[in-house]
């Protein structure tokens, strides 16, 4: 039998890929993980090249209804900014571990290995990656002295600003990307509690923690939202956040199978959680501490519309300008980060991926 013409052949497989990837099953990028496992005759650069087809057909499929509606409606005349943003992927951000270097000496080690690496606009922790090279072999990576971390996922721990002795609790952890942000900030001083109710998610902030040098790190996995071991720690905490489950439709750029997978049920059912634990979560704020409700979602229906309502039900909450800490931090143009006190940013107007941000203080 004659082989068949590679391109005939990556053709058959990119069909079967799409074919698996649009079950809306899993993930895109699980999908396609699995997908290669079962199919190890896919040598590496077809295997690359496969991924770049399947990701940019999925940013070309366009938004549902629903959703192009409501971004449509947000967004007025920007909305075909956003849109061409969205045709792109996004850029690879580090944090630098301040706890164990300075910005400007990571920038020039990197540097040194022939990476084009600039620092990030806003926050100050950050620096921006050209293209997609390889890290895990880097020195500064494995001594952690790097963490991949999106710009806007910086920004956002900004407004936490944690004194150093304070209790701080991570109430949504996940594998920790703000926990290690925190207490770099914290200089591994006070007491930094990470919470999320996957153990599995827990887990994977260990490693990360131990090339972090950071000590003073508790982790503790959640029975749900109201586990009564976080009774102990009602009114007691200096600052809370709640990096909250959310659509995700903020990371569009990264997975924009989300806009398939996603519907308006079922942002829905995620605000009434995001509802659940901001509330829980608020129980632990001491008075005069501070609470910070976050999500990388793009709608109001998860965002301003959930801490509004929170805001009405808890008097004892009083809501802080998302600008100010951002400017205390020394970042540019903080107000252009922010609209009515939240942080809200924008892929297509700051190159990050889409978050938002409310902040309280809970009164004396
Ligand atoms: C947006 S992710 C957190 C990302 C993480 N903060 C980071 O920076 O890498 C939301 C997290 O909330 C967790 N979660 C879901 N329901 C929860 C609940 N009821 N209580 C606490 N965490 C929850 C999820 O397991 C998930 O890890």
């Amino acid at each position: 039998m004659r082989a068949m013409p590679s391109s005939a052949r990556s053709t058959d497989w990119f069909e079967a890929l799409l074919a698996r990837v649009m079950t809306l099953a899993q993930p895109a990028d699980v999908a396609a993980a699995d997908f290669f496992r079962e199919h190890p005759q896919i040598g590496a650069r077809d295997r690359h090249a496969l991924s770049d087809r399947l990701f940019a057909h999925l940013r070309s499929l366009p938004l549902p209804d629903w959703l192009a509606q409501s971004l449509q409606s947000l967004l007025g005349p920007e909305y075909d900014a956003f849109w061409q943003a969205m045709q792109h992927s996004a850029p690879l951000d580090l944090r630098v571990n301040t706890f164990k270097a300075k910005r400007a000496a990571v920038r020039q080690q990197l540097q040194s290995h022939g990476l084009d690496v600039a620092d990030t606009p806003y926050s100050p922790w950050g620096l921006r990656l050209a293209g997609k090279p390889s890290l895990r072999e880097l020195p500064a990576y494995r001594d952690g002295l790097i963490e991949v971390q999106d710009e806007g996922s910086q920004l956002l721990v900004l407004l936490v600003e944690p004194r150093r002795h304070d209790l701080v609790v991570d109430f949504c952890a996940g594998a920790g990307g703000k926990t290690l942000a925190l207490g770099a900030w914290m200089r591994n001083q006070g007491r930094l509690y990470a919470f999320d109710t996957s153990a599995h998610r827990l887990d994977a902030l260990k490693p990360r923690l131990a090339r972090s040098g950071l000590t003073e790190v508790q982790t503790m996995a959640l029975a749900h939202e109201r586990d009564e071991r976080l009774q102990r720690l009602a009114g007691k905490i200096d600052r809370v956040l709640v990096d909250a489950p959310c659509s995700g439709l903020g990371t569009l750029r990264r997975s924009p199978d989300l806009k398939l997978r996603q519907t308006p049920q079922g942002v829905e059912a995620l605000a009434a959680a995001q509802t659940r634990i901001l509330t829980e979560a608020a129980r632990l704020v001491k008075p005069g501490g501070r609470l910070v409700y976050a999500t990388c979602s793009l709608l109001p229906q998860e965002n301003e519309q959930v801490a509004d309502a929170f805001g009405q039900a808890h008097r004892d909450f009083v809501p802080l300008d998302a600008a100010q800490p951002l400017q205390r931090a020394g970042v540019a143009d903080a107000a252009t980060l922010c609209h009515t006190g939240h942080l809200r940013l924008w892929p297509h107007r700051h190159q990050t991926d889409g978050f938002f941000a409310a902040i309280w203080q809970r009164r004396p």
